[in-house]
């Protein structure tokens, strides 16, 4: 995956061979070939530690998440309750934690269930980490404990966590409050687990996940924080959780104008770059939000755009800006055909294969399908009601009456949503509050209703295409059986999540879990325009 230029994440470990000061040949031998020693220093980000500001700068639009995770994570020595960090892919959760942790200089282990792909292979990479102990030549590459089983994983973790935190207070008694750049910050130790989403994947047996979600309650340490990143809500996890209560830390989808401030960060001639983007993050935007593929698709695209000039510090006027675009365009589109089919490794991207589907189980896609598949195994009228349950989970139900009129009729929408937009200035506080929530739960008549208007508007732009799926769903008597049945499919496939039932309404609740690209996906291939119901901050 392509990352943007993130600040550096370095742990101390892979710093071992940095040189010091030498002063003759056989001192450098001597260095060179010393076996590097860990030490706690190990547990914290070497090198400068970094300001709040410079944390802060580094992830344009995520200052609320950052004081947020700051807040739950309290100052030194406190314990916490564990956190449980979510959102789409590429929205900066894995980077903002990690320099979070930086910024912090507090111990922490961290462990991404994507490279560590076993059970055994996750339990051995966290004692590794925790023992200190580095795979190499001299050791055969083995562990430092064999570890496979959910129990014994407890057991050994629950003693070398002992071990590094006794270790921790003694260095912090020694050091008092006057500690050098590098050294850990209190003795609290954090067990980052990432891509916890993936482990569904791996784990055959399913005990993993609920195991990990247990794992506060087994260990019972007051001086170890955990914390899980996932790119999928808790309720996903519904059926594993009900432990100790994870506080959820919702990482929201990039609006255009938030990539916009991260892809304009770290460059020398912002004004040209800001030109260069005035012509490709809308277009691009509608192909994907990714950080990651934005960042590599545009900076093969920009070095295009700035071909013709001759000096790369000059601040473009409109003629300047006519004679790049026009020397630029050709490229645009095959571009962004290649970012359209570089398929996301969202883990909401799932395909209901018909063997399986049939069997009403999922599968995840491999990664090289592309969403053609999708669209062969998903009929229309799933595609709709998926669309359907994603606006109502994303967007404030008090907009629907201006999104939608009772016809579903597309004349009067823009003059309803331009008054709308008068009163969502007024309500910006509370709907940004709801964003940041993450996506909402809905009803069934709101979802059915959504359903209903987008259906006759489809309808009416592309009466013959979609005729005889659409009025089918439409039409019949058996409207209300389909799209129960439709939307049972989508509940099964984890598309969309049925929850409890509400205390005050006594009725079921819905939330839909798709990221946007794959709703844009779907969308695009019915020719919906989807962007046009989306509620923009
Ligand atoms: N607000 C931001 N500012 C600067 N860079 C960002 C921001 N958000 C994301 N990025 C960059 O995008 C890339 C992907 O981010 P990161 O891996 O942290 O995302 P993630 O949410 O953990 O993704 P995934 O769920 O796929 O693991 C990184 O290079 C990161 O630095």
């Amino acid at each position: 995956m392509g990352k943007v230029e993130s600040p550096e994440i370095t742990r101390r470990a892979t710093r071992s061979s940095s040189s010091t000061a030498v002063t003759s040949n056989e001192v450098e031998t001597a260095k060179i070939t010393e076996p590097y020693k860990p030490t706690l220093n190990d547990f914290v980000f070497g090198g400068e530690r970094l300001s709040f500001d410079d944390l802060l700068s580094s992830f344009p639009s995520r200052g609320n998440q950052i004081r947020e995770l700051l807040r739950l994570l309290g100052p030194v020595n406190s314990p916490m309750l564990p956190l449980f960090i979510y959102g789409g892919p590429s929205t900066g959760k894995t980077s903002t934690i990690l320099q979070i942790f930086r910024y912090l200089s507090r111990p922490f282990v961290y462990a991404s269930c994507l490279t560590c792909y076993s059970p055994r292979i996750l339990f051995e990479s966290v004692l590794n980490q925790l023992l200190l102990h580095k795979k190499n030549a001299a050791n055969r590459y083995s562990s430092a404990k064999h570890c496979d089983k959910p129990a014994d994983f407890v057991n050994f973790l629950r003693e070398d966590l002992v071990g590094v935190i006794e270790n921790l207070k003694r260095s912090s008694k020694k050091l008092g409050s006057n500690k050098p750049a590098g050294r850990p910050n209190g003795n609290m130790l954090y067990l980052i687990f990432d891509n916890l989403e993936l482990i569904r994947e791996w784990d055959k047996s399913s005990s993993i996940l609920p195991f990990m979600f247990n794992l506060y309650d087994f260990l019972k340490l007051q001086e170890v924080g955990l914390i899980f990143i996932s790119n999928t809500s808790p309720d996903t996890y519904y059926s594993n959780m009900g432990y100790t209560e994870h506080v959820p830390v919702y990482f929201p989808e990039y609006t255009e104008e938030d990539l916009r401030q991260i892809l304009t960060r770290n460059q020398e001639n912002r004004k040209l770059y800001s030109s260069f983007l005035d012509v490709v993050l809308r277009p691009f935007c509608r192909t994907t939000r990714r950080v990651d593929e934005l960042s590599t698709a545009f900076s093969a695209l920009f070095r295009k755009y700035c071909e013709s000039l001759s000096d790369l510090a000059s601040v473009p006027n409109e003629e300047m800006k006519r004679r790049l675009f026009s020397h630029f365009q050709p490229h645009i589109a095959p571009s962004l055909n290649e970012v359209f089919w570089v398929p996301s490794k969202s883990s909401t991207e799932v395909e209901i294969n018909k063997d399986t589907r049939r069997k009403g189980s999922v599968r995840k896609s491999q990664g090289c399908e592309h969403f053609a598949q999708i669209d062969f195994h998903l009929s229309t009228s799933a595609k709709y009601l998926l669309i359907s349950a994603f606006l109502a989970s994303r967007n404030p139900a008090t907009l629907d009456a201006s999104l939608f009129d009772s016809t579903g009729g597309s004349d009067s929408r823009k003059r309803k949503r331009k008054a709308s937009e008068k009163s969502m200035e007024q309500k910006e506080a509370a709907e940004q509050e709801l964003l940041m929530k993450g996506p909402g739960t809905f009803p069934l008549e709101r979802l059915l209703a959504i359903f209903q208007c987008i259906i006759s508007v489809a309808d009416s732009f592309d009466e013959e295409e979609h005729e005889n799926d659409v009025l089918r769903v439409e039409g019949d008597g058996g409207l209300m059986s389909d799209v129960l049945l439709q939307l049972s499919s989508l509940c099964n496939a984890n598309f969309i999540i049925k929850g409890k039932s509400c205390p005050l309404e006594g009725s079921t609740r819905y939330r839909s879990t798709i990221s946007e690209d794959l709703a844009l996906k779907v969308a695009r291939s019915l020719k919906f325009p989807l962007p046009n119901y989306l509620y923009r901050r």
